[in-house]
């Protein structure tokens, strides 16, 4: 039997960052004497840059006693993470009056507005940023468009959002004028991979219907980086994991910190290799090498992984960030067109396969995801039972 997490509700879409109090409607119910204060901050609200998850949920929670009172719907199931976060704070609230939330509601919009105002006088760097996305920074600059992971505290799991918003950037960048693209990430890691809390988004329609929908996710996530046309470096600022390592095969250089690891444990976790490194891997370091890796999750140091052609080059920590945007700056300055149509010579025989391969590991994965392997592995890393 598959994963069934129950949930109390339909799951609001993507993550919680999409969703609270930003979307809100004002209610009838809420207070007369400053309805307008009120009304006038659910609309400020919604013009406001992203205040994080810890402010959005507070701002979710006065609302909700604002217009409804006490918190007075059955407490969402263990699994129901985002839901359960929401219940939690709007129950910590307990019988504050709905006057005193609907004030504190406007005072909480009026103090974020007044320090959006002020970081609104940006400095250049903020402007080379772009803007609209959420677990990405995203910038362009000396023709190198930079894609960075940016849930550190996460480790850079890569939730749902995450893998749309790589896709996005990914498209945005075939279009701009860079020259060369690189994607990194922020914090201690490059990425942790998956993010286990994407087995716990379960719709309605149930489990079959999200490993459905999963394998598509999966399958047109890794095709961007099968056609991306220019040349993609990853600049593997610390330990990688998962789909974040197998998608390596994908690109045309891959530099590596000496703190850098290099982990797929599919076997462990009930699943299968997927990024196409079923065939990337035994091509690159051969099938034995790839079959510690892939089968038996063998985890390799950047060091090994050099040796084993997966990383271009390797650099100490202490001077990691340095020495390899001096050398891709240098990179970027080179005839752009020259360097697409090289990717393409080296790249494009092997599309097809590629794209074959990938829609078979997708497939796999599906039927995996409801195997009661996959699940133990999920729920115990969930329960914090088990890490890799
Ligand atoms: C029905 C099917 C739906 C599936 C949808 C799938 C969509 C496509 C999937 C494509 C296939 C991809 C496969 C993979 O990538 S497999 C690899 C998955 N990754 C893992 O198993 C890593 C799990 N994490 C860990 O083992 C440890 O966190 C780690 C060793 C990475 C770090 O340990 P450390 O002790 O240093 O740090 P913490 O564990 O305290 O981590 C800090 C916080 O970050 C959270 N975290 C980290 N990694 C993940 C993760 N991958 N998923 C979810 N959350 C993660 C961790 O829980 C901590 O959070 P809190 O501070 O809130 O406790």
């Amino acid at each position: 039997m598959g994963l069934r997490i129950q949930r109390g509700r339909r799951p609001v879409a993507g993550s919680f960052l999409q969703v609270p109090a930003l979307q809100l409607h004002v209610s009838k119910t809420a207070m007369r004497a400053s309805q307008k204060d009120f009304e006038s901050a659910l609309s400020q609200v919604k013009l406001l840059k992203d205040p994080g998850n810890e402010v959005k949920l507070k701002l979710y929670a006065l609302y909700k006693q604002a217009t409804e009172g006490p918190c007075n719907t059955p407490k969402p199931g263990v699994f129901d993470l985002i839901n359960k976060a929401k219940w939690d704070a709007w129950n910590a609230l307990g019988s504050l009056p709905k006057e005193t939330a609907r004030q504190n509601y406007v005072d909480l919009v009026s103090g974020l507005s007044s320090s959006s105002d002020s970081s609104s006088q940006v400095k250049p760097e903020a402007d080379r940023k772009q803007r609209g996305y959420e677990t990405l920074v995203v910038t362009s600059e000396d023709s190198i468009t930079k894609i960075m992971m940016n849930r550190p505290a996460k480790k850079n799991a890569i939730t749902t959002q995450m893998y749309n918003e790589i896709m996005l950037a990914l498209k945005a960048a075939s279009k701009d004028d860079s020259a060369i693209t690189v994607l990194t990430g922020n914090g201690d890691y490059y990425s942790s991979g998956n993010d286990l809390s994407n087995f716990t988004d379960i719709p309605p329609e149930g489990i079959e219907e999200k490993a459905k929908s999963s394998a598509i996710l999966l399958r047109d996530f890794v095709d961007c980086f099968i056609d991306f046309p220019k040349p993609l470096i990853a600049a593997v600022n610390g330990p990688a994991v998962g789909i974040s390592v197998t998608i390596l095969g994908l690109f045309d250089t891959v530099y590596a910190s000496s703190r850098a690891t290099f982990h797929t444990p599919f076997s462990h976790l009930g699943q299968s290799p997927e990024g196409c490194s079923s065939y990337t891997f035994p091509k690159i370091m051969g099938p034995a090498k790839a079959a510690e890796m892939l089968i038996f999750g063998k985890k390799l140091t950047a060091a090994e992984a050099c040796a084993q052609g997966l990383v271009s080059e390797v650099f100490p920590d202490s001077t990691f960030q340095k020495e390899v945007w001096t050398r891709l700056k240098a990179y970027s300055k080179l005839p752009p067109n020259a360097m697409r149509i090289s990717k393409q010579v080296i790249r494009n025989r092997e599309k097809e396969k590629l794209h074959a391969i990938n829609a078979e590991e997708s497939r796999v994965l599906q039927e995996r995801w409801l195997s009661d392997e996959c699940t133990n592995a999920v729920m115990n890393f969930l329960t914090r039972k088990a890490k890799l």
